[in-house]
């Protein structure tokens, strides 16, 4: 793959996603930069970040290695990350060494296929690895065959086969059975939420985590707190 040591660089450690849509108080490419120093300054590996704009602000401020995706809502179809070629290709301008876009088994806008994304992708950004946005085991077994370099569990609990499901649930029983399937890294995401949790899928295999409103969705933080007094 290139010069791309993504893989070697973040292996065993955290990826902090650094992400605020319209409709979130901190809908701000600047403040995205400044959560993506305070990530950095932790000692996070690389980011994860939404849009263009995002992507350049964050590589902008800090020089660290990105998982980029570009979230775009289309009315023929409910896949959301990085869902067109017009998006891959979008990130992939940026010069984030990762691309990340769903692989849920869901039709695409306009009857897009992945396979002629990924192919298209190859061809054009034969240094860029992608990564695999998966909900199911079928999706991890898709994204393996079309050779995604990186599998991620991101969408695990989000799509109407696996809503309400949560990646730690029973000892992360459902990551398991991913890190037995995957033919290529894991990434586990999607939920991990305290330190512990984060330790516990480096332990079971993960090649890293990437956790995101945990650290910088201060909306997220405040309700739990909120809640605790609620219940
Ligand atoms: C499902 C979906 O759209 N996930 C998005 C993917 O990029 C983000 O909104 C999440 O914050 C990210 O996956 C990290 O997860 P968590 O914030 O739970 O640590």
């Amino acid at each position: 793959m290139g010069q791309n040591t993504f893989l070697e660089t973040v292996k065993g450690k955290l990826i902090v996603s650094c992400q605020a849509l319209k409709d979130e108080p901190l809908h701000s490419s600047f403040i995205m930069s400044r959560m993506a120093l305070a990530a950095k300054q932790a000692g996070a590996a690389a980011i994860r970040a939404n849009s263009v704009v995002d992507i350049q602000a964050i590589q902008d401020e800090v020089h660290l290695p990105m998982i980029g995706l570009n979230k775009v809502d289309y009315a023929d179809s409910p896949v959301y990350i990085t869902p067109t070629i017009k998006e891959m290709r979008a990130v992939a301008a940026t010069g984030a060494e990762v691309v990340a876009c769903a692989v849920t088994g869901q039709p695409r806008p306009h009857g897009e296929k992945l396979s002629d994304i990924v192919a298209q992708m190859r061809q054009e950004f034969p240094d860029t690895l992608l990564m695999a946005d998966t909900a199911t085991l079928a999706d991890v077994k898709q994204a393996d065959q079309l050779g995604f370099d990186i599998i991620g569990t991101t969408m695990h609990g989000y799509t109407p086969e696996t809503e309400g499901q949560n990646l730690a649930t029973n000892d992360f029983a459902y990551l398991k059975e991913v890190l037995k399937t995957a033919q290529h890294p894991v990434i586990a995401e999607g939920k991990v939420d305290t330190p512990e949790k984060l330790k516990r899928c480096l332990a079971l295999g993960c090649h890293a985590v990437v956790v995101g409103g945990a650290i910088t969705r201060p909306l997220q933080i405040a309700q739990k707190f909120i809640h605790a007094i609620e219940a």
